[in-house]
């Protein structure tokens, strides 16, 4: 552990701050894609994530993980990975639930009737408001990254062909002699992901020296992380960065997580290839990957990327 680096922060509020064009989103745009190419990922604060914001959302998350186990089951989906996970012995802390096409409204209503049954406006507006202003800052940041490398042209596609999954986590504290891993380490496979926790502590990132740093969230921010299909995109550029979570604390931990998945083939511009930037994937299905590391083969690769679409 190297504990006293800590990652990059920026704050990117939308309307007081970066604004296409401005020299404040030039900025911020050349933070970002400084960030996504060295660590993989930053964290940014933003004033609609404010701590008031926050309270209430993981209160609704503990009345949701509060429910009995045989409603949290009924949360199934046919994507390996998706739908409800409990927990199991290898990582006994951690329980999630996840919604798919999130930004739809009429996806949250679904979900919240499966859990409710009977009408919870306030769970459902909530988290249909939350996944849109993360969408968001979603499209911002993958614009500040599309004008850097010079391909803003493919952006309005890029965004046309995302869809959101929002995971939510709970990872409970360790009993004495309980393994204290939340999650294994792991790099994400979509696009990017945001993510958002209670005050409880417990996401460590690791850096590409090989040393893993603890991240510490301050007030209104979130973490935003590229996957693997940001990596192979950008034929490489952006680093996707292994990353687990460690519950040294007295206090469970709801984290958020809002992922970004493409759903054509995600494709690496031309413009990003060249002598000095030999092609490094093949055209891939991000949904495919995500079927290729739930299959034995996939499980057992060292780098699944590679083995699923590499050159
Ligand atoms: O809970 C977290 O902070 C991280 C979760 C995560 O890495 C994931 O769901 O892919
Ligand atoms: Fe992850």
């Amino acid at each position: 552990m190297e504990s006293n680096f800590k990652l990059p922060i920026t704050n990117l509020a939308l309307d007081q701050g970066p604004k296409s064009g401005k020299s404040s989103w030039i900025e911020a745009r050349k933070f970002v894609t400084q960030a996504f190419e060295e660590y993989g990922c930053f964290l940014a604060v933003h004033d609609k994530f404010s701590s008031e914001v926050s309270d209430s959302i993981f209160l609704e998350l503990q009345d949701l993980f509060d429910l009995p186990l045989e409603i949290k089951v009924q949360n199934t989906s046919e994507t390996p990975l998706f739908g409800y996970y409990g927990p199991n012995p290898s990582i006994p802390l951690y329980e999630s639930t996840s919604i798919e096409d999130a930004t739809n409204l009429e996806a949250v209503e679904r979900f919240t009737k499966l859990m409710w049954h009977s009408k919870n406006d306030h769970f459902c507006e909530m988290f249909h408001s939350y996944a849109k202003k993360v969408a968001e800052l979603n499209e911002m940041v993958s614009k500040m990254v599309f004008e850097s490398y010079g391909v803003e042209k493919y952006h309005e596609s890029h965004v046309g062909s995302v869809t959101y999954l929002v995971r939510f986590t709970k990872y409970r504290v360790p009993e004495q002699n309980e393994t204290n891993l939340g999650v294994v380490p792991h790099t994400d496979k979509n696009f990017i992901t945001i993510l958002h926790q209670n005050e409880a502590n417990g996401l460590e990132v690791q850096l590409k020296n090989g040393s893993w740093i603890s991240v510490d969230f301050p007030p209104s921010s979130l973490v935003i992380m590229a996957g693997d299909a940001f990596s192979a995109w950008s034929n490489g550029r952006v680093h996707s960065p292994f990353h687990r979570v460690n519950m040294n604390g007295k206090q469970i931990r709801y984290s958020i997580a809002q992922f970004s998945y493409c759903k054509k083939l995600v494709e690496t511009p031309q413009d990003l290839v060249d002598e000095e930037h030999p092609l490094l994937y093949k055209p891939f299905d991000n949904f495919g990957l995500l079927r290729f590391i739930s299959t034995d083969e996939g499980r057992k690769t060292e780098n699944q990327l590679k083995a699923y679409c590499g050159i």
